[in-house]
């Protein structure tokens, strides 16, 4: 009696493991399938020098440098067969000014599905990674992810927000996949693209642009090496009181490709942004509506009054009090 209890219990036991494993292959195929089906219009756009200087010219306003620069280097990495390391780029400059915007136009210009595609992939300090006492599960997570990403799409895209409130652990987490190794456990970086952004150095920017215009200079005559730019960035950058490690580790190993400063926006630019908004929603420009709107920002120094304190960044909700 017994040995036919066991008998009867071993049948639907291994019927169940039976049933369970081909379940499981069914399950994986059609997620395989999905996954296939879903990226297929998730690629690469083919990639146009001219298409991409069209769109920075005429959806970024107030950002020469950052334009020349991000024009040269993503063009120069895109058309590159066999980069020797992965496109980094660390973004500089105060609130507003279009660190993110940037990131998404570069976007635009890589993804078919641009800022939108699953290749794109945002981390942000404070949001994704808050808990200090968890920096050894999110090192694992963050390098799991990304390992995972760059395996099945080698052109995947990082970008990592308020990289000056980044754990220091995770820094050194990301470091290998930004060298010139061949390949890290297996897996080749050197088509990824990883963008940093953060508001250190934004002081020296805007006193350097201050200067610049306190001394009738044209803005767009402002250049990377103009006034020490590029030194007074780095030195700021480095004696960042929170965020001097990231600098020191990135920099001194040679891992960041470019440092792009954004300029404090004018007046004339916010007014941009106010007539994109009005676009954007369907506003018919009349009575002056975006001068309106662009004089309800805060502009600084205090006295002057040149440079918008949030840049672009609150003119949608600005705009829509006015509707
Ligand atoms: N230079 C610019 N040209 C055109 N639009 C801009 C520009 N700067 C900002 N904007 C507009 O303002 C919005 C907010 O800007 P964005 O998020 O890029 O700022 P940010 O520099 O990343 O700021 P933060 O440091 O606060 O994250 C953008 O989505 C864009 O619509």
């Amino acid at each position: 009696m017994k040995a036919a209890i066991y008998f009867v219990c071993l049948c639907v036991f291994s019927n169940i493991i039976v049933v369970s494993a081909i379940l499981d292959v069914i399950v994986g195929a059609v997620a395989h399938f999905t996954d296939r089906l879903f990226q297929k219009d998730d690629l690469l756009e083919p990639f146009d020098y001219e298409r991409l200087k069209t769109d920075l010219k005429d959806s970024l306003y107030g950002q020469h440098i950052a334009s020349e620069v991000v024009l040269k280097a993503v063009s120069g990495f895109m058309t590159d067969k066999h980069p020797s390391k992965p496109l980094v780029l660390s973004f500089h400059g105060g609130t507003g000014v279009g660190k993110n915007h940037v990131s998404n136009i570069i976007a635009r210009s890589i993804y078919k599905k641009g800022e939108t595609s699953k290749h794109v992939h945002v981390f942000i300090s404070e949001h994704h990674f808050p808990h200090k006492e968890q920096v050894g599960t999110y090192k694992f997570q963050l390098q799991q992810w990304i390992r995972g990403n760059v395996s099945s799409f080698p052109h995947s895209m990082f970008i990592f927000d308020e990289m000056d409130k980044m754990n220091p652990g995770l820094i050194d987490a990301i470091k290998p996949f930004l060298d010139h190794y061949p390949h890290v456990d297996g897996v080749s970086y050197r088509k990824a693209i990883f963008i940093f952004l953060s508001n250190d150095g934004a002081s020296v920017i805007n006193q350097i642009a201050f200067d610049s215009w306190m001394d009738g200079e044209e803005r767009e005559n402002l250049q990377m090496n103009s006034r020490g730019m590029e030194t007074n960035i780095f030195r700021d950058v480095f004696n960042a009181k929170n965020s001097g490690f990231w600098h020191s580790t990135l920099i001194d190993a040679h891992l960041i490709d470019h440092f792009i400063p954004f300029l404090p926006l004018e007046y004339r630019h916010v007014r941009h942004c106010v007539i994109d908004q009005m676009a954007a929603l369907n506003i018919t420009a009349k009575d002056g509506l975006a001068d309106r709107v662009a004089q309800e920002l805060l502009y600084f120094p205090t006295q002057e009054k040149i440079f918008s304190v949030k840049g672009c960044k609150s003119v949608r909700q600005k705009l829509l009090l006015h509707v």
